[in-house]
């Protein structure tokens, strides 16, 4: 029935001050009022329904997605909401859309390499939507390789120019979100090429349709490359492909902090390290690692509410049948990737802290800390949008059947999600960085100082590479080892910073207790997923990996009477959750059977087709009938 809470005997099992770890997992009291009355403002303003996207066609959902994107700039002007409630907004409009690439990249990418005057003349444009910017790097023929990348910017003094040239097919901008139909400009990165000489590869503002009608300017060959994965909603963006013949751009639309042209023509290298061209992915990567514990957690909502409404088997003289979330294998299969949700927002919490503090550094031209930045960066949003991938299809099948539904929520919550493994970086190619900056760590040390904790294997590793070939062949022969040692320190990292949020004063009833045992949780499956790891390198013996195996089953016994208590601290509004399985009140059956009927396909009892091809099949006519 509605208005009642199927999940009330759940939740007054809980063990701890729900209120409270609202707040934790919001970060502070400020950020929970602000998300919370975001969340419900989009949840109860029709504007911003999602419910009808997948029986959408791809350009009525693009439109829609135009539409909403409209609708939410207008609400932040009306309602003066502030930057903070208005990057709220669009994170639970819940909508892949240009604005995400103009907020998330383009901004960024002036704020990080263009100079003082270059953000006084472009930003205010951009944060007032005067202009919609796109982050143009990916081409056809390069992703990865951004040293590879073959668009040409070359300079001429005769006009104080750059012309900006798509030279191969391969060199066509591709990929780049809201370029395909929205975008008016670009940060485009292309080679640059002074006086003849080339100096690898630099950013440029380049516009790229009119501002007056929209058309994409001369030498503009423009558009979208089509559907992607699934029906999702990722298709709303405009992923698109761009080809350069011969534009012309001022010399000053080259983001010139770390580089300079003069009219001159002579090319300047600062002593910023060239390495700052790539800042905006540094940023991007750590707001992907605070993503990926919003997405776990929202498909550990769902399959934790779902579990325990579902019942199946297990009736005793015909009571009630067990439910799915006391079975073991259940609780082996979520609450780990429930701990890992809490232990992603924590490292997500640290990184945006460890962004901060380099960005601080390198304003003050202190570089000493980007390595580690960059390799932070890149081996946590490795790790944790894998996980999260994987999560959310476990997700899916801890729900069954029903889990496949669209309005489950969980395809399209996946679809949307598992770009987040390749964009920004491909997850393997991101971990061979953080492979790269070990073993220069471990090369540092010298003979007196051994390597500890994770990377001490990294001895025997470097003695190989040493002896047995050049260091260049050795990474490279050993690239899927050193890749599942950089996952590992990665993994020590989540861990760590786990364990120095439980040291922190965490108020609440109970609070601290809940998460110290997801921090277990968290470690000791790890622990019991590499086992074999530990027991070959004689970090643990056979009984230190039994033990473990014992304390997680008492601990996901521990978790079993809080787990819904534990879901409903993400604060999610059913309309941002999007999923029947993991509505509030777990009154599922009855909305799965309303939802049913509202698809177009039983808008007709007899469907249409039939007359056409199952009647002449069915009478046997079908050897005559037109197809
Ligand atoms: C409101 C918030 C919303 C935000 C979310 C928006 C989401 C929107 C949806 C999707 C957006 C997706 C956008 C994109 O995908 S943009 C394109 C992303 N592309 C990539 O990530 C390319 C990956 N490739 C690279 O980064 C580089 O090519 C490389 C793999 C790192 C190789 O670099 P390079 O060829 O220069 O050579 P080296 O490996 O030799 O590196 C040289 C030294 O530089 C150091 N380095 C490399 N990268 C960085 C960096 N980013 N920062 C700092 N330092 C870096 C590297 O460690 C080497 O140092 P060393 O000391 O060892 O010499
Ligand atoms: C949904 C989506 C949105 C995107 N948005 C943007 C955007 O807004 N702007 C933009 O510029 N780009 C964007 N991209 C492009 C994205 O950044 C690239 O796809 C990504 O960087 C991966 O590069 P690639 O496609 O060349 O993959 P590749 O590098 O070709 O990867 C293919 C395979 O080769 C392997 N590989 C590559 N190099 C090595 C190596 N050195 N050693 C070992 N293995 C290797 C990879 O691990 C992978 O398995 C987007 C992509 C997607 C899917």
């Amino acid at each position: 029935m509605e208005g009642v809470d199927h999940l009330a005997h759940e939740r007054n099992k809980s063990e701890f001050d729900v209120d409270a770890m609202k707040i934790v997992w919001a970060g502070s009291p400020h950020a929970f009022v602000v998300s919370d009355r975001i969340s419900k403002l989009v949840a109860s303003d029709p504007g911003f329904r999602k419910d009808n996207r997948s029986t959408l066609s791809r350009k009525e959902l693009f439109k829609n997605t135009l539409r909403k994107a409209a609708y939410a700039w207008k609400t932040i002007i009306d309602l003066h909401l502030s930057e903070e409630e208005a990057a709220k907004l669009r994170f639970y409009v819940d909508e892949p859309a240009f604005t995400d690439v103009h907020w998330g990249m383009f901004i960024p990418a002036i704020k990080g390499q263009g100079t003082e005057e270059q953000q006084q003349k472009w930003l205010p444009l951009a944060y007032k939507m005067q202009i919609i910017g796109c982050y143009a790097q990916t081409e056809l023929g390069h992703g990865s390789n951004v040293q590879g990348l073959e668009t040409t910017a070359t300079f001429d003094p005769q006009t104080d120019e750059f012309i900006i040239h798509s030279p191969t097919l391969t060199s066509s901008k591709w990929w780049p979100g809201g370029l395909g139909k929205v975008a008016t400009h670009a940060i485009a990165y292309a080679l640059l090429i002074v006086g003849g000489r080339e100096q690898g590869v630099h950013g440029f503002i380049v516009q790229l349709r009119s501002l007056e009608d929209h058309s994409p300017l001369p030498g503009m060959t423009v558009g979208d490359i089509g559907m992607k994965f699934g029906n999702g909603a990722y298709n709303a963006m405009d992923n698109g492909v761009l080809r350069f013949d011969h534009v012309r751009i001022p010399r000053n639309q080259m983001l010139m902090r770390v580089s300079q042209v003069t009219c001159e023509g002579k090319y300047k290298q600062s002593d910023v390290p060239r390495q700052l061209v790539y800042g905006a992915m540094l940023y991007v990567r750590q707001t992907i690692v605070a993503d990926a514990s919003c997405a776990l957690s929202r498909a550990v909502c769902i399959a934790t509410r779902y579990s325990a409404v579902r019942r199946q088997f297990g009736s005793q003289n015909g009571g009630p049948e067990t439910q799915v979330i006391d079975y073991k294998t259940q609780q082996s299969r979520l609450f780990p990737l429930l701990a890992s949700a809490y232990a992603f927002r924590f490292v997500g919490e640290w990184l945006k802290w460890l962004y901060a503090d380099v960005t601080q550094r390198l304003q003050a031209n202190d570089f000493s800390t980007l390595p580690e930045a960059h390799a932070c960066t890149a081996g946590l949003k490795s790790l944790t949008t894998t996980a999260t991938a994987d999560g959310i299809e476990e997700c899916r099948k801890l729900c069954g059947g029903h889990g496949y539904l669209c309005s489950s929520g969980l395809p399209e919550l996946f679809a949307v999600y598992v770009p987040a493994c390749t964009y920004e970086g491909e997850n393997t190619v991101l971990l061979l960085q953080v492979a790269r900056f070990l073993m220069k760590t471990v090369s540092q040390l010298g003979s007196s100082k051994k390597p500890v904790g994770t990377i001490a294997y990294m001895t025997r590793v470097e003695h190989l590479m040493q002896c047995r070939c050049g260091v260049q062949r050795g990474f490279a022969e050993l690239s899927a080892d050193l890749v599942e040692a950089a996952v590992a320190h990665c993994q020590l990292l989540v861990v760590s910073k786990f364990i120095e949020k439980l040291q922190q004063e965490i108020p609440g009833k109970g609070v601290k207790q809940q998460l110290e045992v997801l921090c277990n949780i968290y470690a000791l499956f790890l622990l019991h997923k590499h086992q074999g790891d530990f027991l070959s390198t004689g970090c643990i013996t056979p009984k230190h990996a039994a033990l473990a195996n014992d304390e997680l089953r008492s601990l996901y016994s521990q978790v079993r009477p809080n787990a819904i208590a534990l879901v409903d601290a993400f604060n999610y509004t059913d309309h941002y959750l999007g999923s029947i399985l993991g509505c509030y009140d777990g009154n599922v059956y009855p909305k799965l059977y309303e939802a049913a009927w509202k698809d177009p396909l039983n808008e007709s009892v007899v469907p249409d087709g039939y007359h056409q091809y199952i009647r002449p099949l069915l009478k046997q006519e079908i050897r005559t009938a037109r197809l």
